[in-house]
Parts: structure tokens; C-alpha cells; sequence
């Protein structure tokens, strides 16, 4: 049976990437899907953007949505403070398969935990089960049609507090026009917009952010 995109960029990062390193896992990544085969990272310039939302927040609690590969999973957890930590949620086994062995390469899994399910089965979830009282910082990621549903099923189970912070990818490409509507429109969000760039591509793209003003 045929190895999937998926596979061969994890085999490239056991392969070439230092363990232990994140910042070699993120460009070893980065370099496998700008030279052999385009993936759905956030990549490294919407990446700089991630980074500094983080570095500024200085989040205890992150949670993210649309784990894929793991790439944003470790460029978050490597900037997280000691006793902080990122709750990833990954509905697809064999992402969330290789996902896991990536951010363990990366040495961040400390860090991590990985949640294999459907976000709006998670969510729900969080407080009891996942011990969250509200998080800090949510980066979307995963199905641009779920954006909204998910930021008002976050809403809806008092996950949030004031100065609690959204980022989502991909307002342009492939798009959340939805979500954009939403977010812009809802009084209770400060939302700030960031033109980037397609990962890997010279396509125009952008990042949201919006602020919960409680
Ligand atoms: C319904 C269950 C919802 N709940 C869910 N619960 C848990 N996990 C979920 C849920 N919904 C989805 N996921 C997981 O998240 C991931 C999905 C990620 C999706 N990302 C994109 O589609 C995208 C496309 C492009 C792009 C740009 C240009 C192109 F030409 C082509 C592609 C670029 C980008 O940066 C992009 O992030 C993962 C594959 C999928 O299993
Ligand atoms: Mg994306």
C-alpha cells in the first residue's frame, strides 16, 4: 500500500530534522513542502504571525483546532511557558498518528495532548474532562465551514474569558467569509486582520485575530 503525503513528510522530518529541535523539525518541514510536496501547514511566514500572538499572550491554556501534521502544534508549544500547555484536536487517526510522532521528535509532548475527535464532541468536553477552566488563546485551524459553529459552541460552554484571544488561518484562501461576517459583526470580538501570505505560495492570504472583550 502506498505511503500518504502525510507519511512521506514525517519520514523526511525522522530523516533530517534534529530530535529534540523544534525549530529543525519546523524548517525541515517547511523545506519538504516548498521544494517536493505543498502541504497544509500554516508555514513559516503565517507561522511569524502565530509566534508573535503567543510570545505577546504568553497563554497558559491554548487550545487548536486541526492538528494535521503536528507543524503548528510544535511552533506553539516550543514558545509556551514552563507548566503551560496546548490541547490539539485532530478527528482524522492517521493524522493524529503522525502528528504525534512529530511533536514527540519535535520534544515538545510534554506540552501537548493531542485530542483524536470531532471538535464539537471535544469542546463540550473540555471542562470536565480535560480539567480547562477558560483558554487563553485559540488558534483555528481545521475546516473553514466549522469556524463558526466552533466559536460559538466555545462561547456557549463559557470557555472564554476577557482578553481571551482567536487566530484563525486562511480568511482568504481557501476562505472563511462566514466566519469573517461572524467574527466582525459580533460586538463582544475585537478583530484585527493580518495580510500574509499562502503557505509555500506567493497567494495572497490572511490571518485573523479577534480579542473576547467578555
Ligand atoms: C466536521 C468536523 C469538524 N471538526 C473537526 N474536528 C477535529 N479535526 C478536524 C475537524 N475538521 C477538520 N479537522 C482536521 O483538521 C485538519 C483540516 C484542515 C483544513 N485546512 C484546510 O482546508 C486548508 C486548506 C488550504 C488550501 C489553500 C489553497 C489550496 F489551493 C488548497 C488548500 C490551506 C490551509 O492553510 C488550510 O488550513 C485535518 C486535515 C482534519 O482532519
Ligand atoms: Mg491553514
Amino acid at each position: 500500500m502506498n505511503q500518504s503525503k502525510e507519511q512521506r513528510i514525517l519520514n523526511f522530518v525522522l530523516q533530517n530534522a534534529v530530535r529534540g529541535d523544534p525549530r529543525s523539525v519546523m524548517d525541515t518541514i517547511d523545506k519538504y513542502c516548498s521544494q517536493k510536496e505543498w502541504a497544509m501547514n500554516v508555514g513559516d511566514e503565517k507561522g511569524l504571525i502565530l509566534d508573535k500572538t503567543v510570545e505577546e499572550l504568553q497563554p497558559s491554556v491554548v487550545l487548536e483546532l486541526g492538528t494535521y501534521c503536528g507543524y503548528s502544534a510544535v511552533r506553539i508549544a516550543r514558545l509556551l511557558k514552563a507548566g503551560a500547555r496546548l490541547l490539539t484536536v485532530e478527528f482524522n487517526p492517521e493524522f493524529a498518528a503522525i502528528a504525534k510522532q512529530i511533536i514527540e521528535f519535535a520534544g515538545v509532548q510534554d506540552k501537548v495532548k493531542i485530542l483524536e475527535g470531532p471538535s464539537e464532541e471535544i469542546i463540550p468536553q473540555l471542562k470536565k474532562k480535560y480539567e480547562v477552566d477558560t483558554l487563553d488563546f485559540v488558534f483555528l485551524d481545521h475546516w473553514k465551514d466549522r469556524y463558526t459553529p466552533d466559536t460559538i459552541l466555545i462561547q456557549e460552554c463559557n470557555l472564554l474569558r476577557k482578553g481571551s484571544v482567536l487566530l484563525a488561518d486562511n480568511i482568504i484562501v481557501p476562505g472563511a467569509p462566514e466566519f469573517l461576517k461572524y467574527i466582525r459583526n459580533n460586538p463582544r470580538f475585537q478583530c484585527t486582520n493580518y495580510p500574509s501570505h499562502l503557505e509555500y505560495m506567493k497567494v495572497e492570504d490572511a490571518m485573523e485575530k479577534a480579542v473576547f472583550l467578555g
